[in-house]
C-alpha cells in the first residue's frame, strides 16, 4: 500500500460560519495503480488535493505514505516528507521567466542539489516526458500539453512514490489530453507510482483509471474497480461512465428499453442474436459501447415491439444484459415473475 487517506475531514471556519468541505474520506492506492477521484464542481476535489499533498492541514484524519502518517509530522519533518508526493497542477503553474529546464530544476535547487547533479537529473526527466529538445524553451513557447509534461517532469524531480494529478487535463485539447494520459499510464508502470488522479472529466478516467471513487458534497459515495462499477446497472457512477447521450424516439407500437452491459462476457453480436432469437425487428435508438479496462461496457436504447417485452427481457438476461423499459422496471426483480 503506498498511500492511504484515512477518515480525512476538512472544515473551514468555526462556529456558525463553519463549512465542512470534506467529510470522512478514505481510500488507498497501491504502487503501480491509478485511482481516480471524480466529482462535479464544488464537490471538494481541490480541497482534497490540497489536503493530500498537505498544502492544507486536514481538520482530522490521516495521510499515510509508505506506512508513515504525514499528518502527525512537525512542519520541519513535513517539508522532507512532502517529497514523497509529486503534484501536477491544473495548467501546470510554471514560472514564466524560467525555461522548461529551470522549472524542472526548481525542486532540486530547493533541496540543495549540486549544479551537476541537477543538470543530469533535469536532462533525464525532460527526456522521459518526451521534451528533451525543449529544455531551453520558455513556457509561452510551449503548447498547453507540453507545459503539462514539464509539470510532470517537475513533479517527478524528487523521485516521489505518489503522483497527484489535480485537474491536470482541464483546458487541454483532445490530442494533448490523450498524450498526457498515455504518459501517465507509462510512468506509473515504469516508476511504480501510486497515482491519485483528480478530475471532473469522465472520459479521461475511463482511459487510465484502475479504480475510481465518486466525490459528492465532500463525501466519497462510491468507490471500486472501474470495470465492476461500469458493469453495475444500479451505480450512479456506472451510469455516468456509460453515458449514452440522448436516444432517438421509439416508434408508436414499440417500447423504448434501456439495456446495460451487466457482465464482462456480453457477446459483441448480442443485438442480432436478440433479433434472431425473438424473430422480431429490434430498433437501435441510441448507444454507447466502449472498452473500459479491456472489457466491453455500455448502454443502448432499443425499440422493442410492445407485446414482446417479457420475452425480450428474459433473452437479454441470458446474454448478460440488464434491461429496463421507460415506464416499467423490468430488470432482475421483475424477471423472477417472467416465465422462462
Ligand atoms: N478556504 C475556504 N474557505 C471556505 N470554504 C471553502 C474554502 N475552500 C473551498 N471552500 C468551499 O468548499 C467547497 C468545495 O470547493 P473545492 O474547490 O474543493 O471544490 P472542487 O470540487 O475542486 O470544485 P471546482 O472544480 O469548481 O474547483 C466549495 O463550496 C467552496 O466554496
Amino acid at each position: 500500500m503506498t498511500i492511504t487517506i484515512r477518515n480525512l475531514s476538512k472544515t473551514f471556519g468555526d462556529g456558525d460560519s463553519a463549512t465542512t468541505v470534506l467529510d470522512d474520506v478514505s481510500f488507498s492506492v497501491e504502487s503501480g495503480e491509478i485511482f481516480a477521484v471524480v466529482g462535479p464542481s464544488g464537490a471538494g476535489k481541490s480541497t482534497l488535493a490540497r489536503c493530500i499533498n498537505l498544502l492544507e492541514r486536514p481538520t482530522s484524519g490521516e495521510v499515510i505514505v509508505n506506512g508513515d502518517s504525514l499528518t502527525q509530522l512537525t512542519s520541519t519533518e513535513l517539508r522532507q516528507a512532502r517529497r514523497r508526493i509529486g503534484t501536477v497542477f491544473q495548467s501546470s503553474s510554471l514560472l514564466s521567466r524560467r525555461t522548461a529546464a529551470a522549472n524542472v530544476a526548481l525542486p532540486l535547487e530547493y533541496l540543495g542539489a549540486t549544479k551537476a547533479a541537477t543538470k543530469t537529473r533535469v536532462g533525464e526527466l525532460l527526456e522521459r516526458v518526451g521534451l528533451g529538445d525543449k529544455a531551453q524553451k520558455y513556457p509561452h513557447q510551449l503548447s498547453g500539453g507540453q507545459r503539462q509534461r514539464v509539470g510532470i517532469a517537475r513533479a517527478l524531480a524528487l523521485k516521489p512514490s505518489v503522483l497527484l494529478s489535480d485537474e491536470a487535463t482541464s483546458g487541454l485539447d483532445r490530442v494533448a489530453t490523450e498524450s498526457y494520459l498515455t504518459l501517465l499510464d507509462t510512468l506509473r508502470t515504469d516508476l511504480d507510482l501510486a497515482v491519485v488522479f483528480i478530475t471532473h472529466e469522465m472520459e479521461t478516467i475511463v482511459k487510465v483509471a484502475d479504480r475510481v471513487g465518486r466525490l459528492d458534497h465532500g463525501t466519497l459515495r462510491e468507490q471500486g474497480d472501474i470495470v465492476d462499477i461500469a458493469l453495475d446497472a444500479q451505480s450512479l457512477l456506472g451510469a455516468q461512465l456509460r453515458a449514452p447521450g440522448r436516444a432517438t424516439a421509439a416508434a408508436a407500437d414499440t417500447v423504448a428499453v434501456s439495456v446495460t452491459y451487466g457482465s464482462p462476457t456480453v457477446p459483441a453480436d448480442w443485438l442480432s442474436r436478440l433479433g434472431t432469437e425473438l424473430s422480431v425487428p429490434i430498433a437501435l435508438l441510441g448507444a454507447n459501447i466502449q472498452s473500459i479496462g479491456g472489457v466491453a461496457v455500455g448502454e443502448a436504447t432499443l425499440g422493442v415491439p410492445a407485446g414482446r417485452l417479457p420475452e425480450f427481457t428474459r433473452v437479454a438476461k441470458t446474454l448478460g444484459l440488464h434491461s429496463q423499459s421507460e415506464s416499467t422496471r423490468v430488470d432482475d426483480d421483475l424477471l423472477a415473475e417472467v416465465p422462462a
